[in-house]
């Protein structure tokens, strides 16, 4: 079976800025949006052009710099909005308007006092209306999670017959279970009339640690774009982390889905976007996180020395990281010790190495972590050391 393309769209410059405190200037953003397009990123979205004269000139400059892939600029169901996008996206080789409403009827109610009809009027509106600045609109149902899936998809025949070319089906709210989500997109493959001209697009929010769960639930039923941010970053939670999705599909072809992405530049990505960005990306996080390759447990650690794939289901070298670390702590054992010992210049035999365990114990036992320079203090303070040297 051959594999299906699946879109990365994403949106670190735009729902990751949106995170309290970490306000990118004009240079940041166009350093990272030239770091994503050679990453391999289908879409990026570089903003909300109306929000700001600031976010305004950073996707006109963001437009003017991208080679591959589309630029895209949000807006809401607002004709001033969405003028403003067209005028800043008008130097993209390839520009995407991306607007929309919201759904649910919590939305509907409260946000904006209105009806179901009247809501399906200005979103028709609003695509026919984007479809005036370029061929490539994409609409977003806000909080589609929590909408109903009948009105969801009359909703989504109402834009695809406006011209929507991209159908964005949000979990605004990180609401859905997996399989929720994945229902919901089966529904609207199933049963939105002109389906087939558009395709449906995941926008995964983390509230209950569910984003990327609900994004690759998505993708196996139908939808083929993704929308992601490095490192996960976003609005309250976040959202789905574009590491996670993309190694997900890597690391298991059976799905029979590929992105474009260029995975060794994953992990320096991550870095670059956590120090802009002046947020901390938390060690234990899957695939970039300082300790997603790092093993601190005897057990563990020999398995790794014998053979990687004992205990590693990514090779580090695919997204970036030189190697796996084998980090000495009161939890090693002696494989490590030696493994660890060799590298700094000392080749123990099993007698030696019994004896500068001994010795490596009393000193892990006060440390959190044993460095190269302690197991040189460790060995030369051992009582074999002479013999060791003289070896
Ligand atoms: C789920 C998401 O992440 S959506 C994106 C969220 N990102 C942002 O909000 C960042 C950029 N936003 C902004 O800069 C500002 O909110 C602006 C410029 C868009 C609007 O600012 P203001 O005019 O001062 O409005 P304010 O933000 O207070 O309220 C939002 C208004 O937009 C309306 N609105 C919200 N979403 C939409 C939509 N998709 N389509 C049409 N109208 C909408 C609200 O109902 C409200 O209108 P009201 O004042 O008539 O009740
Ligand atoms: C604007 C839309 C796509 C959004 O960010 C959301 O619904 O979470």
């Amino acid at each position: 079976m051959s594999h299906s393309n699946i879109q990365i769209f994403d949106t670190t410059l735009r729902d990751g800025e949106q995170v309290p405190g970490c306000k990118l200037n004009k240079e940041q953003k166009l350093i990272i949006a030239e770091r994503l397009d050679l990453l391999g990123v289908d879409v990026i979205e570089a903003g909300f052009p109306v929000s700001s004269p600031g976010d305004f000139a950073s996707v006109e400059a963001i437009s003017k710099i991208v080679k591959n892939a589309t630029v895209c600029g949000l807006t809401r169901s607002v004709e001033n909005d969405i003028k403003v996008a067209g005028e800043a996206l008008r130097y993209a080789k390839k520009a995407r308007i991306h607007t929309g409403i919201g759904t649910s009827d919590s939305h509907i109610k409260f946000k904006f006092n209105s009806n179901r009809d009247a809501i399906i009027e200005r979103a028709v509106r609003a695509v026919r209306y984007a479809k005036t600045f370029t061929e490539d609109v994409e609409f977003y149902a806000e909080d589609a999670g929590r909408t109903d899936n009948d009105y969801l998809a009359r909703v989504c025949e109402a834009v695809i017959a406006a011209g929507a070319t991209v159908l964005n089906i949000p979990d605004t709210t990180g609401y859905c279970l997996p399989n929720e989500y994945g229902a919901k997109i089966k529904y609207l493959m199933e049963n939105v009339k002109g389906i087939e001209k558009a395709i449906l697009s995941c926008h995964c929010h983390n509230d209950l640690g569910l984003a990327t769960a609900n994004s690759i639930e998505g993708v196996i039923n139908g939808a083929r774009q993704i929308e992601c941010t490095i490192n996960g970053i976003g609005e309250r939670a976040g959202n789905t982390a574009l590491e996670e999705v993309v190694m997900i599909l890597k690391q298991h072809p059976t799905l029979n889905l590929d992105t474009n992405i260029n995975t060794s530049l994953l992990y320096s990505t991550s870095q670059m976007v956590s120090e802009h960005m002046g947020i901390y990306t938390q060690p234990n996080k899957a695939i970039v996180g300082a300790n997603a390759f790092a093993h601190s447990s005897g057990i563990h650690q020999d398995g790794v020395i014998k053979n990687r794939e004992t205990y590693e289901i990514i090779d580090p070298k695919d997204v970036g990281v030189t190697e796996s670390a084998i980090v000495l702590t009161a939890r090693s054992g002696r494989a490590a010790l030696a493994y660890r010992a060799k590298k700094v210049g000392y080749e123990l035999t099993k007698l030696q190495l019994d004896v500068v365990y001994a010795n490596f114990l009393d000193f892990a036992d006060i440390k959190k972590e044993v460095d190269d320079s302690d197991i040189h203090q460790i060995i030369e303070t051992s009582t074999i050391y002479n013999q060791i040297i003289s070896a």
